[in-house]
C-alpha cells in the first residue's frame, strides 16, 4: 500500500471498512453463537463452584473434618464426666468465607425432605445452664424434673435433656444448633437456658462473647438459630446487692435473652423469668416453668408458637414497638357511611327485654320507651365478616366477636406487661391494666363525639337494628380474643413473666373501647357472665339511653359520660343522634343518683380545649349537684391524630396541658364547695392527665378509700345482700394520691426508646414554661396513650 499518496488514503480506508463489513456480515451468526456458548460455560462453571464451596461448609460444621458433634440422646456433659471448660477447649472458627445459614426446618417440623412432613414433629427440650456456687444448678435440675413429667402428646416431647455450659462446646449448638439426628428427622429443638450473673470474669463472659461473635460474624447468617423451635431463659440474681434491673439484676441473663432473641430471628417462646436468690425464687421458677410447659404442649400439637410476632416474636425492640403503636393510632380508616342517609326507620318497635338471641328478628328502638310489637323483618350482622368495617376493624387490631362485638388490648396494658405503668385505674381503683380486658358487645353508638377515637369507623344508630349474639357466646369469644392476644405478647421484649402469668387470668373488664355498650340488648346477661367468674365489671355510657340505664343490674363501677355543662356545647361536643338528646342526659343523672348507694357511680369529664372547659366550671358543678356522683373523673382529652378528629375540627390545640386540667379541677372543687357539695380531690395520674375528684363518702378516717376491694365486692355479691359502695372500698395508697404524680413505683418509667427515664418528667414538663411544638409533642406522646379506653 502507498501511504505516500495522499488521495489515494481515503479510498484505500474504505475499501478496507467494506472488507471488513462484508466478513462482519458471512460471519455474524457463528460469532454470537461462540459468544453465548462461553457465556453459558462460564455460568455453569460458577455454579458448580459454589455447590462445591456449601458442601465443604456444610461437612465442616457437620462434624467430617474432626469436630464432633454434640450428643442428642444423653448429656455428654454428665455422661462422660467433667470436661474441660469451654474457652479453653473452644476450637477456632474456621476462616473460609462460607456463609453459615442455619439449618433450614420444614414446613412444619425440622426434618429435611417430604417425607419428614408426614410424620409427627418431635421437640427436644435441651436445658442449658452455668453454675459457680450451685444454685443454678440445682434449679435446674428442678425444671428438668418438670420437664420429665410433663404428660406428652403421644411422645411428641421427648426427654429433656441438661447441659452444663461450661462442658459443652458452644460451637456446637450455639452457631446453628444441633444437627438433626438421622434416626428421627422431625426433631427440633427448644433451648432452655438458666443462667446466673456475675460482674467478675466468669464462664458467662466466654458465652455471651460467643453469641456476640456469632451474631456479628459476616460469614454467618445473622439469624443462624432459627432452625430452633423456640427458646426461654430464666435469671438467677440477688436483689440484695444488685436491687434494680439498672444496677446489674440478672444482667447476664437479660443480655443472653436479647442475643438469644436476634440469633432465633425473635423466637422468644416465653417472657424472660428473672429470680432473686434472695426472695422467693423457687415459687418465681415453678410459675415461670409451668409457663414454659404450657408453650411446649402448644408446640408440640400446633407446630408453631402462636400466633403473633412472626415465629412467635418479632424482633421488634422496644422503640420499634412504640412507633408501630403510634403509626397503629395515626392509623386512618376511611369508613363508608354507616348509613345514617341510609338508615331504615323502623316504625314498630319493642321493649330490649323482649329481644331473643342470635338471629332474632326484632328491632329495638332507642328513641322511644315504648313497648309495641316489633317489625317482622330480618335483621342484618352489625358489622358482616365481608364488610369494609370488619376488614378495616381488623386490621386497627380489633377482635370482632359474633356480628356487634369487639375486644382488643390497650396499650396500657401492654405497658403494663413490660412493667411501664398501668392506665390511670390503677392508681384511682387498683385495676392492674394487664389484667384488664377491653371489650363492648356494640360497636355502635348513638354519639358522634368529636374526640371520639374510632367516630366514623363504627356504626351509628339510634335504633338497635340488627341481629343480637348470644351473651355467653360473645364472652366465650371476647376471652378467647383477650387471652390470644396477650399470648401474641409473650415473645415482645420486656415482658415480665410473672406479668404475663397473671394475665392469663382476666380480673377486670371495661366495658367501653367503642360503641355503647348498653345498647346490647343482653347487657344484663352479660356483666352477670362477667361476675360469675369474678371479672369486675366497669361500665360506661354516653347518657342517652335512660331506660337502659334505669334497667342495669349492678356494676362494679358505673359510668356517665358528662362531655358538656350545657346543651349547646353538648351537642357541639358528642353530636348526639337523638333530637331530645339533652332531655335523655338530664334523665340520665336523676338515674345515677338514685343508683349512688347502689354501686359505684363516675361522672367522666373529657376536657377539650375550646370547646368545654372555658368558663363551665359552674355548669358542672351544677350537674354534679345534680347526679351525686361517688367520683368524678376528670380527663384532658386524648387527641388522635386522625383525619376524622381534624374534620371534627380537633387540633393539638384543643389538647389540654395538664396545668389546665389542674386549673380546671381546682375551679370546680371550689365550685362544689360553695354548694356546699362534700367533694375533695382525692389522686391523680399526671402521665395520662387524669384527676380524680370523689364524695366525702370515701373519705374514711381522714384517708381516702378510692381503691376497690374486689374480693369484697364479689363476697358480697355471692352472698346476695344488699351493699353500699363503700363497703368495698380500700385506702388509695401513698404514690396515688393528689401531688403525688400517681405512677405505680413498682413500675418503671421509660422513654420512647425503652430507656429509664427520670419519673417526674412529664409533669414538671408539663407544668414548665417550654416551645410549642416541644409541649405539644410531649402532650400528644401523653395522649396517645391513652388512646384505648375512651368514652363510649
Ligand atoms: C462475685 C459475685 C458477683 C455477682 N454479681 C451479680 C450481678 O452482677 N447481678 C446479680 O443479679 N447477681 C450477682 N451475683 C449473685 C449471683 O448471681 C447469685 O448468687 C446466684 O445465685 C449465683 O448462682 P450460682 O450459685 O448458680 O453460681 C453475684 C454473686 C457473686 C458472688
Ligand atoms: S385503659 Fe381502659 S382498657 Fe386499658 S387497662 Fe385501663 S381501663 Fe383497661
Amino acid at each position: 500500500m502507498d501511504l505516500g499518496e495522499g488521495g489515494a488514503t481515503p479510498v484505500i480506508l474504505a475499501d478496507w471498512l467494506d472488507r471488513l463489513l462484508s466478513s462482519w456480515h458471512d460471519y455474524r451468526v457463528p460469532v454470537y453463537s461462540a459468544v453465548a456458548l462461553s457465556c453459558l460455560l462460564f455460568w455453569l462453571y460458577r455454579r458448580r463452584l459454589r455447590t462445591t464451596q456449601a458442601r465443604t461448609s456444610s461437612d465442616w460444621l457437620d462434624g467430617k473434618h474432626n469436630i464432633p458433634l454434640p450428643t442428642t440422646n444423653g448429656n455428654p456433659s454428665l455422661e462422660n464426666g467433667p470436661q474441660p471448660a469451654a474457652g479453653t477447649n473452644r476450637k477456632p472458627r474456621y476462616s473460609a468465607p462460607k456463609v453459615v445459614t442455619g439449618r433450614k426446618p420444614s414446613p412444619r417440623g425440622g426434618g429435611k425432605g417430604s417425607q419428614a412432613h408426614d410424620e409427627p414433629l418431635h421437640i427436644q427440650p435441651l436445658v442449658f445452664y452455668t453454675s459457680l456456687t450451685g444454685t443454678t444448678e440445682r434449679l435446674s435440675r428442678s425444671v428438668l424434673a418438670k420437664l420429665e413429667s410433663l404428660p406428652t402428646v403421644q411422645s411428641l416431647v421427648l426427654k429433656p435433656q441438661l447441659h452444663d455450659l461450661s462442658y459443652v462446646d458452644l460451637d456446637d449448638y450455639f452457631i446453628s444448633g444441633p444437627k438433626t439426628p438421622k434416626s428421627d428427622t422431625n426433631v427440633r429443638y427448644f433451648y432452655i437456658l438458666l443462667l446466673p450473673s456475675y460482674d467478675i470474669d466468669t464462664i458467662l463472659n466466654t458465652f455471651l462473647d460467643h453469641l456476640d461473635e456469632t451474631h456479628n460474624d459476616f460469614r454467618i447468617d445473622t439469624a443462624s438459630l432459627s432452625s430452633l423451635a423456640g427458646y426461654t431463659v430464666f435469671g438467677i440474681g440477688d436483689k440484695n446487692g444488685w436491687p434494680t434491673e439498672e444496677a446489674g439484676f440478672c444482667s447476664q441473663a437479660v443480655e443472653v435473652d436479647r442475643w438469644m432473641s436476634k440469633l432465633t430471628g425473635s423466637k422468644r417462646a416465653y417472657p424472660l423469668g428473672l429470680g432473686d436468690v434472695k426472695g422467693s425464687i423457687e415459687q418465681t421458677l415453678q410459675d415461670w416453668t409451668a409457663g414454659v410447659c404450657d408453650v411446649l404442649q402448644e408446640l408440640s400439637v400446633t407446630g408453631g408458637l402462636g400466633e403473633g410476632v412472626p415465629g412467635s416474636g418479632d424482633a421488634v425492640e422496644s422503640a420499634d414497638e412504640d412507633d408501630r403503636d403510634e403509626e397503629d393510632m395515626q392509623e386512618d380508616v376511611d369508613f363508608p357511611d354507616s348509613g345514617r342517609n341510609k338508615r331504615r326507620k323502623l316504625r314498630n318497635t319493642t321493649d330490649l327485654e323482649d329481644v331473643g338471641g342470635k338471629g332474632t328478628t326484632m328491632a329495638v328502638d332507642f328513641t322511644t320507651y315504648s313497648s309495641s310489637p316489633a317489625a317482622v323483618a330480618p335483621l342484618k350482622a352489625m358489622v358482616p365478616k365481608e364488610s369494609p368495617t370488619y376488614t378495616a376493624l381488623t386490621k386497627q387490631g380489633y377482635t370482632i366477636v359474633g356480628s356487634h362485638s369487639g375486644v382488643k388490648i390497650c396499650r396500657w396494658t401492654k405497658s403494663a406487661l413490660r412493667g411501664r405503668g398501668s392506665c390511670y385505674k390503677n392508681s384511682f381503683y387498683g385495676i392492674a391494666s394487664h389484667l384488664c380486658m377491653e371489650t363492648t358487645p356494640s360497636l355502635s353508638c348513638s354519639n358522634k363525639c368529636v374526640f371520639c377515637w374510632r367516630h366514623g369507623t363504627n356504626p351509628v344508630s339510634t335504633t338497635w337494628r340488627w341481629q343480637v349474639d348470644d351473651p355467653q357466646m360473645i364472652f366465650d369469644g371476647a376471652k378467647e380474643g383477650h387471652y390470644k392476644k396477650i399470648k401474641m405478647m409473650r415473645g415482645v421484649p420486656g415482658v415480665r413473666s410473672e406479668r404475663f402469668e397473671e394475665a392469663m387470668r382476666i380480673r377486670h373488664c371495661a366495658l367501653s373501647l367503642v360503641g355503647e355498650p348498653i345498647f346490647y340488648p343482653h347487657i344484663n346477661e352479660f356483666v352477670g357472665l362477667l361476675h360469675g367468674e369474678q371479672i369486675s365489671s366497669f361500665l360506661v355510657c354516653n347518657a342517652q339511653h335512660p331506660q337502659q340505664l334505669r334497667d342495669l343490674r349492678r356494676v362494679t363501677q358505673l359510668y356517665v359520660s358528662i362531655d358538656a355543662s350545657n346543651k349547646d356545647s353538648l351537642r357541639k361536643i358528642d353530636r348526639p343522634l337523638h333530637r331530645d338528646f339533652w332531655e335523655r342526659f338530664q334523665s340520665c343523672l336523676e338515674i345515677l343518683r338514685e343508683k349512688r348507694f347502689i354501686q359505684r357511680t363516675v361522672f367522666r369529664l373529657t376536657l377539650v380545649k375550646g370547646f368545654n372547659i372555658e368558663d363551665e366550671a359552674e355548669g358542672y358543678a351544677d350537674l354534679v349537684e345534680k347526679g351525686l356522683p361517688c367520683f368524678v373523673e376528670i380527663k384532658g382529652v386524648t387527641y388522635c391524630g386522625t383525619s376524622t378528629s381534624s374534620n371534627a375540627g380537633l387540633t393539638m390545640q384543643n389538647v389540654p396541658f395538664y396545668e389546665e386540667v389542674v386549673a380546671f379541677v381546682e375551679a370546680l372543687d371550689r365550685a362544689l364547695a360553695k354548694r356546699g357539695l362534700e367533694y375533695g380531690i382525692a389522686a391523680e395520674h399526671a402521665h395520662s392527665c387524669c384527676i380524680l375528684l370523689a364524695s366525702k363518702r370515701f373519705l374514711i378516717d381522714g384517708k381516702w378509700n378510692t381503691i376497690i376491694d374486689y374480693d369484697k365486692f364479689f363476697k358480697l355479691l355471692g352472698d346476695g345482700v344488699d351493699f353500699a359502695p363503700e363497703d368495698y372500698c380500700k385506702e388509695t395508697p401513698e404514690w396515688a394520691l393528689w401531688g403525688n404524680g400517681g405512677f405505680d413505683p413498682r413500675d418503671e418509667r421509660v422513654d420512647r426508646k425503652g430507656r429509664p427515664k427520670e419519673k417526674k418528667m412529664v409533669k414538671e414538663a408539663t407544668t414548665t414554661t417550654m416551645p410549642l411544638e416541644e409541649k405539644q409533642s410531649l402532650e400528644f406522646k401523653n395522649q396517645v396513650t391513652t388512646k384505648s379506653c375512651i368514652d363510649s
